[in-house]
């Protein structure tokens, strides 16, 4: 049988491979100088045997590691992971021609994932809940997980019992399943129609979860508030709404926008969500919070009108893609904060590099996207520090960084 040599690991995580005729194939949980053999389908090895392991390799710790999407690169060193990612984010800067110095890399402890979205579907038998097998629709039933917060696991067999009460046969679910203070937050779409009966046995399947609150296409049940410190702020974020998906990691995020804008007195928050950086950054700042979705601005505008003693906020619904904040519009802050989603900022970001601001707090969830909104910055004469890696999505290929950006 054909002999492959993997020789480093694609964006995904998958294993790039050739054989001796330099011919390519890419393999799934395998690592860089790993020599492998197996079967080939559409230029993949699904099943590779490890014929020389890495020295990198661990045993991974998960009876679903080997069809569960939820990770990939369980199989690798922490040190690995660590490293890998680190070089995935100046392998992203390189082809951009920045040079990027890696200031550290805060990875989130085993069992520390707050917030995942999980699907599920009715069976025969019941319920399937987990995450969707890896390149599948198929949903991995899953028992247990490393990566999430343990009441999260814990919380499977009633996550079941709801699905198979809720689902129309072969409808898929999504379940956006949050750990609160107050208990789980859990946000469901594509369930039944809500009528009497179902709301009542959706009530009984809250009270034996236990769960805080349960928000069925739209239509929250609460029994207890499932709000959550931001700063000295308590944010009751809307059902299913964006939030930094461990606490460590938001910890690790905070502390270096923190630093960076130290001093700042009038911030501009784009992308500002519920207020993750906006509230506790109030408690020195005035901050003008940015924002796409009404809700979690409502919501963010809500906790900082009960809190006292925090400096002005001011909030605005408005599409930063669309609608970017103008240079002669930023002009009234001394610094910014900018969070996007993974496509990135390329609009605001022109006009972040032609502003009179002098300190940019940067943080990303996609390094590609980043390096190229980079590049607009460093062409307009800003200076880059170094880049710090955030670590929240733990054995996944996902990678998260924060950085700062400052001129004279
Ligand atoms: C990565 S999240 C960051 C949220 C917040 N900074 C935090 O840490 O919790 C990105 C945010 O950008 C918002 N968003 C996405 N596209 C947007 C757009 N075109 N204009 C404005 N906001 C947008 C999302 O609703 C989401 O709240």
């Amino acid at each position: 049988m054909t002999q492959w040599t993997v020789e480093r690991l694609n964006r995904r995580g998958d294993g790039v491979a050739r054989d001796a005729s330099a011919q390519q194939v890419l393999a799934q949980l395998t690592l860089p100088g790993e020599i492998i053999d197996g079967a080939v389908h559409d230029g993949r090895i699904e099943t590779p045997r490890i014929l020389t392991p890495s020295t990198d390799r661990v045993h991974a710790d998960c009876p679903h590691y080997a069809a569960c999407g939820g990770c990939s690169l369980m199989h690798g060193s922490d040190a690995f992971v660590a490293k890998w990612k680190a070089d995935s984010v100046t392998t992203a800067l390189a082809a951009h021609g920045i040079t990027a110095k890696i200031g550290g890399i805060a990875t989130s402890p085993p069992q520390s994932r707050r917030r995942a979205v999980l699907s599920g579907r009715r069976t025969k038998r019941g319920a399937t809940v987990g995450f969707h097998a890896r390149a599948s629709d198929q949903i991995v039933d899953m028992t247990e997980c490393r990566v999430l917060r343990p009441a999260i696991v814990a919380a499977l067999p009633v996550l079941r019992e709801l699905v198979a009460t809720g689902a129309s046969r072969g409808a898929e679910l999504a379940l956006t399943v949050t750990e609160s203070p107050a208990g789980l937050d859990v946000a469901l779409t594509g369930g039944k129609a809500l009528d009497a009966a179902l709301t009542e046995r959706l009530g009984q399947i809250m009270r034996q979860g236990d769960f805080a609150r349960l928000d069925w296409d739209g239509t929250p049940m609460t029994r207890r508030s499932p709000a959550r410190q931001m700063g000295r702020a308590r944010v009751i974020p809307p059902p299913g709404a964006f939030q930094q998906a461990t606490a460590e990691g938001e910890a690790a995020l905070l502390s270096v926008v923190r630093k960076s804008l130290q001093g700042a007195a009038h911030i501009v928050d784009l992308f500002a969500g519920c207020g993750t950086f906006t509230l506790p950054l109030a408690v020195t700042a005035d901050i003008h919070a940015v924002e796409g979705l009404a809700a979690p601005l409502d919501a963010l505008d809500a906790a900082w009108r009960a809190t006292p003693d925090l400096h002005r906020v001011t909030t605005e619904i408005r599409d930063l893609s669309a609608r970017p904040l103008l240079p002669d519009e930023l002009a009234r802050f001394d610094a910014a904060i900018i969070d996007p989603p993974r496509t990135g900022a390329p609009a605001q970001a022109e006009h972040l590099a032609a502003s009179s601001l002098k300190r940019v707090a940067w943080v990303s969830c996609d390094p590609v996207t980043f390096a190229r909104d980079a590049r607009t910055m460093l062409d307009a004469g800003w200076r880059m520090g170094p880049i710090y890696v955030v670590d929240q999505f733990r054995w996944s290929p996902h990678v998260e960084t924060v950085t700062s950006f400052t001129r004279d």
